[in-house]
C-alpha cells in the first residue's frame, strides 16, 4: 500500500492530506473509527453539528489503550458550531468538545459556517442542527472578527494547534486576513467536478492557506438526505469522463474523484460507513493524473453547489 502523502500547513505543522470525513456516521461511531484507524487513517474531520463527538472518542480510545497508535500520531479536527460564535461561547464549548473526545487539543479547529445563530444550551438541544428554535433560523449579532479572535485565543491557550475556516467565500477572507493575528492554516469547503472552485483555490493557496475540499464525491451525500431538489447532472460515478479514466488507471471512479483533487494540492476527507471503501479512499495516490486529464475534469465545473443551506432552509442567503 501507498503512502498517505502529508500537506504542510503555514504554522510548520503537517497533515495527512487523505482523512475521514465524520459527517453522518451515525451509527457505531466509535467501531467505525476505530477500524478506520486499524485501515491507516489518522486524520479524523469532526464537528459539534456530527453529534457523534463522545463516540468517536471512544473509537480513538480504544486504538489508543491497545496500542495501535499514539495521540500524536493522530490528526483530530473539529469545528465550532453556528451557534457558538459569540465570544465567551467559544473556550466553554471546545472544553465540552475536547472532554467528549476524550483529548486536551484538538489538531486543527474550524468556524464551520460564517454564520452567527443564536446560542442554544447543547443540554436541551444535542446536536442544535441549523433550524435552532422551534424549527427557525435565529442570527446572531457576532461578528467573523469576534468569533475568529475568540478563536484565535484557543491557540494562546493550547486548546488548538492550528486554526481555520470553513464555508468562507473570496471576499470574507480578505477581510478576515486584515484584522487576523494568527491566519488561517486550513480553509474547508465543498470541492468536486461539479464545483472546481479554481479561483477559491488558486487565492487561498497564493495566501498560504491550506484548502480541503469536502464532498468530493459530488450530489452524493445530498441525495441521501434528500436535501436537495433533482439536478440536472449526471452522477459523477457514473459521468464518462470519470469512468474512462477509471478503466485507463484500474481505478474506481472514487478514486479518480479522489486523485483529481490531491493533483490540485487539495486535502480530502471522504466519509464511508462501509468497510471495503476504507482502503479504497486511503490509498488511491499511487497513480498521476496528466495534466490535461486533470483539466477535463475541472472543465466539468458547472458552479452547483450542493452544500447550500438556503436551498434547505429557504433564508439565509449566506453564499450569494
Ligand atoms: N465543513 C462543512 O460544512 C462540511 C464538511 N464535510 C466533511 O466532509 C466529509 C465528506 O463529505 P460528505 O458530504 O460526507 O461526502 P463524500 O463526498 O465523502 O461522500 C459520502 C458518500 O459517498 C459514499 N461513498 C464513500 N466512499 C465511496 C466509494 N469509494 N464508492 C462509492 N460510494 C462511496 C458514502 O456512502 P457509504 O458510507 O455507504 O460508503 C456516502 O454516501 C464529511 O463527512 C465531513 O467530515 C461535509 C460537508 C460539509
Ligand atoms: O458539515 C456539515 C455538512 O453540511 C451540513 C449541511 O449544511 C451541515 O449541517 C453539517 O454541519
Amino acid at each position: 500500500m501507498s503512502e498517505v502523502p502529508t500537506i504542510k500547513l503555514n504554522n510548520g505543522r503537517e497533515i495527512p492530506q487523505v482523512g475521514f470525513g465524520l459527517w453522518k456516521v451515525t451509527e457505531d461511531t466509535a467501531n467505525v473509527v476505530y477500524e478506520a484507524i486499524k485501515a491507516g487513517y489518522r486524520l479524523f474531520d469532526g464537528a459539534f453539528d456530527y453529534g457523534n463527538e463522545k463516540e468517536a472518542g471512544k473509537g480513538v480510545k480504544k486504538a489508543i489503550d491497545e496500542g495501535i497508535v499514539k495521540r500524536e500520531d493522530l490528526v483530530i479536527v473539529s469545528k465550532l458550531w453556528n451557534t457558538f460564535h459569540e465570544k465567551e461561547r467559544v473556550e466553554p464549548i471546545v472544553r465540552q468538545q475536547l472532554e467528549w473526545w476524550g483529548i486536551e487539543y484538538f489538531d486543527v479547529f474550524y468556524i464551520h459556517f460564517p454564520v452567527a445563530l443564536q446560542y442554544v444550551d447543547p443540554k436541551d438541544s444535542y446536536p442544535s442542527g441549523w433550524n435552532t428554535l422551534d424549527g427557525k433560523v435565529v442570527e446572531s449579532k457576532a461578528s467573523i472578527q469576534e468569533t475568529w479572535q475568540a478563536v484565535e485565543h484557543l491557540v494562546d491557550i493550547g486548546l488548538a494547534k492550528s486554526i481555520g475556516i470553513s464555508n468562507f467565500q473570496g471576499s470574507l477572507i480578505i477581510d478576515l486576513l486584515r484584522y487576523a493575528r494568527i491566519r488561517p492554516a486550513l480553509l474547508q469547503v465543498e470541492i468536486h467536478p461539479y464545483l472546481s472552485q479554481e479561483e477559491l483555490v488558486t487565492f487561498a493557496q497564493k495566501e498560504g492557506i491550506a484548502v480541503t475540499g469536502y464532498s468530493s464525491f459530488g450530489p452524493l451525500s445530498f441525495v441521501e438526505l434528500k436535501w436537495i431538489k433533482a439536478i440536472d447532472c449526471p452522477k459523477l460515478f457514473e459521468h464518462e469522463v470519470i469512468t474512462k479514466l477509471a478503466s485507463k488507471y484500474q481505478k474506481t471512479p472514487a478514486q479518480i474523484l479522489l486523485r483529481w483533487a490531491t493533483s490540485r494540492g487539495l486535502a480530502v476527507i471522504p466519509k464511508t460507513t462501509d468497510p471495503k471503501r476504507l482502503a479504497e479512499n486511503l490509498y488511491f495516490n499511487d497513480f498521476k493524473l496528466t495534466g490535461e486529464e486533470v483539466s477535463k475534469i475541472t472543465g466539468l465545473n458547472r458552479n452547483i453547489r450542493f452544500n447550500n443551506p438556503p436551498d434547505y432552509l429557504g433564508t439565509l442567503h449566506i453564499f450569494a
